[in-house]
Parts: structure tokens; sequence; C-alpha cells
């Protein structure tokens, strides 16, 4: 058994105003694409981000103003990972697909990875996406604990 990093936690605040990433891997996107048409008034309440093909898809076909980055495969879980440890992102929905490999499966396990370690809410599918968009949480400021990293940097120095 691996020892468990001795890490403290601390409290983040987070705005009504949600930055809110979405992706979905290939087989998924028309499920995805439904899921943002049906949700659609309540997404455009917040700030949204995608990876590079479904943010492009889902502001084609629903007009939402969404931020693409690159497309998965090229980066952009990694942009998306980066951007939740600066705290630059507060809800992931990522419909990735169980059934299917991708080339950059390091990349997608990485950025689940680091959504679990900073606390950030992640819907997999059409069922957790539900729970996610309907909680009263996404539309109240609420705190939330993740790693005290200026603490765990200074008892490491
Ligand atoms: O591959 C992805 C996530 O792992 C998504 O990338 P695209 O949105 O560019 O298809």
């Amino acid at each position: 058994m691996h020892k468990k990093l001795d890490m403290k936690s601390t409290t983040r605040t987070v705005s009504p105003h949600k930055q809110v990433a979405l992706v979905a891997h290939d087989h998924c996107k028309s499920e995805l694409l439904r899921w943002v048409k049906e949700h659609r008034d309540a997404l455009a309440h917040h700030q949204l981000f995608a990876t590079g093909t479904t943010g492009n898809i889902l502001s084609r076909e629903t007009g939402l103003s969404i931020t693409s980055l690159m497309s998965g495969p090229m980066g952009g879980d990694q942009q998306l990972g980066a951007m939740i440890c600066e705290k630059k992102i507060d809800v992931l929905v990522f419909f990735w697909d169980p059934l299917s490999a991708v080339p950059h499966d390091p990349d997608v396990k990485a950025l689940l990875r680091i959504a679990a370690v900073w606390n950030i809410p992640v819907a997999i599918n059409r069922a957790s996406a539900n729970y996610l968009i309907t909680s009263p949480m996404m539309t109240h400021e609420i705190d939330i604990e993740v790693p005290d990293y200026d603490k765990y940097l200074s008892e490491r120095l």
C-alpha cells in the first residue's frame, strides 16, 4: 500500500456563474449535443469551455458562446487539466467513451485524475449530467474543499 500524501484542505469559493467544461468522445458527441440542447437555457448562464471538435460542433448547433481549446488528441484534455489546477474550471461534463479506445487515453486519464485532485464535480453520462445541471449548487455561490497547495508547498520547502 502506498503512503497517502498528507494533504490539508482549504476552501475555495465558487461563483454562481460557473466555468463549465464540455467534452465528448466521437461516439458520444451526438449524445452530448442532445443534452446541451435540452439544458441550453441553464448552460447559457455559465461560461462554457470545450475541447476543439466538441466545442465547435456545440456552438454551431446551439448558438451558445463556447471557448474551444485544442482538439482532445492534440492536447485539449491537457489544456483543461491545466485550467482545473488554475481554478479556471468549476464543473466538468465529459461524456467519455467506455466502448472504444482513443489514442490519447493517458490524457483522458490525467484529466479525470486532476478533476478528482481539485474536487471538481464530473458528469460522465446523461444521468450524472442531469443531476449536476439541476443541482441548486449550479446557480448558487458555494464553498468547495480543495487541497491547501500553499501549505503543501511550504511544508516541502
Ligand atoms: O478527445 C476528446 C476528449 O478526450 C475530445 O476532443 P474533441 O472535442 O476535439 O473531439
